[in-house]
């Protein structure tokens, strides 16, 4: 049975949103805010600062009454200056009316100052003694809260950073940490359980280099994962789901779903209430199967990529990594394109040929190896997958074609 490319694109991406709703129900983690957190928050994070915690200047100038220049216009207003005021300054004395006070950016307004205006704005356009006693004049009026950074503009004490949900990004380690939060509740993440199947990979004859960059793309987007090798063997490969059910949320086996003798996973999972197997009309990565596994108490979602190395990374880019991303809390899309081929291509009708490329310098695309789905190699040395769509069989050079960002 076949199934276009958008329809797998939505049962993969139902089925691990499943899976990260049930993982969300188990007790949050308790996690220091550190550079390399990740997720999501699983309640909310509660300042305990004010942010900014004082009002402080936006600019390099010079903060005043703005009552005081109500009259400048026509005729300049000058007034005499008082000592500097620093970042860093964290008690100024209060300003005098009638005088003004030169600061710098993000130093705290002094009392009684509600306006700061730029340097550049007055004359003779430079701050004058440190210790004040200089003049400045100021050639036009300004209004009551310019340039003036308010305390807690940004959150204040007692209100939510970020809400339940939100993602752990550097953003929000750099919003926690200026808000005073040192631990946060996250959500637990997705625990992925990945299994390459094949006699050659336990023999040693073909090294295991699925599992190791699914192992690779799931660290990358921060989720527990552990990777497994399993022989052609349906008892083992029933053995291993029964281990990996019980602690894991999503299993992805690669092989043994084609027409082979030996299809382990076909075997096993096929016939399973709910299993589909069959074509996605996509070349590389046609294979593909999808089903449950249970060992009576719980019960977890198994995809099933096929075996060759370009199918497994292709097949993760369109079905796995958006959903398995937006679980993690991360940016759920690659960026994309359209782009203009530098070479000629073929490809089959009926599918959605995914080539590898490489922009060029001057924004066009170039074709990276061949279509074959054992080139492990040229995929790496790609930074883009092209995309052709099903009804066409080629595309000239110089013909536009889509394109992702995969490096
Ligand atoms: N008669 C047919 N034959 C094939 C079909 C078909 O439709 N009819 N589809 C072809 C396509 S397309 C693909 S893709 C593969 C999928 O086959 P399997 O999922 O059963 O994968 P295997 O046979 O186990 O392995 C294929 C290939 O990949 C190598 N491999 C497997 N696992 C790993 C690993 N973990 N690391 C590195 N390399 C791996 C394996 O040695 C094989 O060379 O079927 C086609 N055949
Ligand atoms: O779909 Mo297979 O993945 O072309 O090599």
């Amino acid at each position: 049975m076949g199934r276009s490319v958008d329809e797998h694109v939505h049962q993969v991406a139902a089925v691990i949103r499943g899976a990260a709703q049930r993982r969300a129900q188990d007790p949050p983690l308790e996690c220091r805010v550190v550079p390399g957190l990740t997720g999501r928050l699983a309640a909310p994070a509660v300042s305990t600062l004010d942010v900014p915690g004082f009002d402080n200047s936006q600019m390099d100038g010079f903060a005043v009454y703005a009552a005081d220049l109500d009259r400048a216009g026509d005729l300049p207003v000058t007034l005499p200056t008082v000592a500097h005021v620093v970042a860093g300054d964290t008690a100024p004395p209060r300003l005098d009316p009638g005088t003004a006070a030169p600061i710098m950016t993000g130093a705290p307004v002094p009392p009684g100052a509600d306006a700061v205006v730029p340097v550049e704005r007055t004359r003779p356009g430079d701050f004058g003694p440190v210790a004040g006693g200089g003049l400045v004049e100021f050639s036009g009026p300004v209004a009551s809260g310019t340039f003036v950074r308010p305390r807690g503009a940004d959150v204040r004490t007692g209100e939510a950073v970020l809400e339940p949900g939100a993602p752990l990004h550097a953003a929000a380690v750099g919003a926690l940490t200026v808000a005073g939060v040192t631990t946060v509740e996250v959500v637990p993440p997705l625990r992925v359980a990945i299994v390459a199947t094949g006699a050659e990979l336990v023999s040693g004859a073909v090294p295991d280099s699925n599992s190791r960059a699914l192992l690779a793309h799931a660290h990358e987007l921060g989720l527990a994962a552990t990777a497994h090798v399993v022989e052609d063997d349906p008892a083992a490969l029933e053995d291993l789901l029964n281990r990996l059910v019980t602690d894991h949320d999503v299993i992805l086996t690669t092989g043994g779903v084609s027409a082979g003798t030996r299809e382990v996973v076909r075997q096993v999972l096929e016939g399973r209430p709910g299993a589909w197997f069959g074509h996605v009309a996509v070349q590389p990565g046609g294979p593909q199967g999808l089903a449950r596994w249970s060992d009576g108490a719980r019960e977890v979602p198994v995809v099933c990529l096929p075996g060759n190395p370009v199918s497994v990374l292709v097949s993760f880019e369109l079905f796995l990594r958006s959903p398995l991303a937006q679980a993690a809390g991360r940016v759920a899309w690659r960026p994309s394109g359209t782009a203009v081929l530098t070479e000629p291509l073929t490809s089959p009708a009926g599918r959605v040929q995914v080539r590898r490329g490489r922009m060029e310098p001057d924004g066009r695309v170039s074709l990276v190896g061949e279509a074959g789905s054992h080139l492990a190699v040229s995929y790496a040395r790609a930074d883009l997958l092209v995309f052709v769509p099903e009804s066409v069989t080629a595309r000239e050079a110089g013909d536009t074609v889509e394109w992702w960002r995969i490096a």
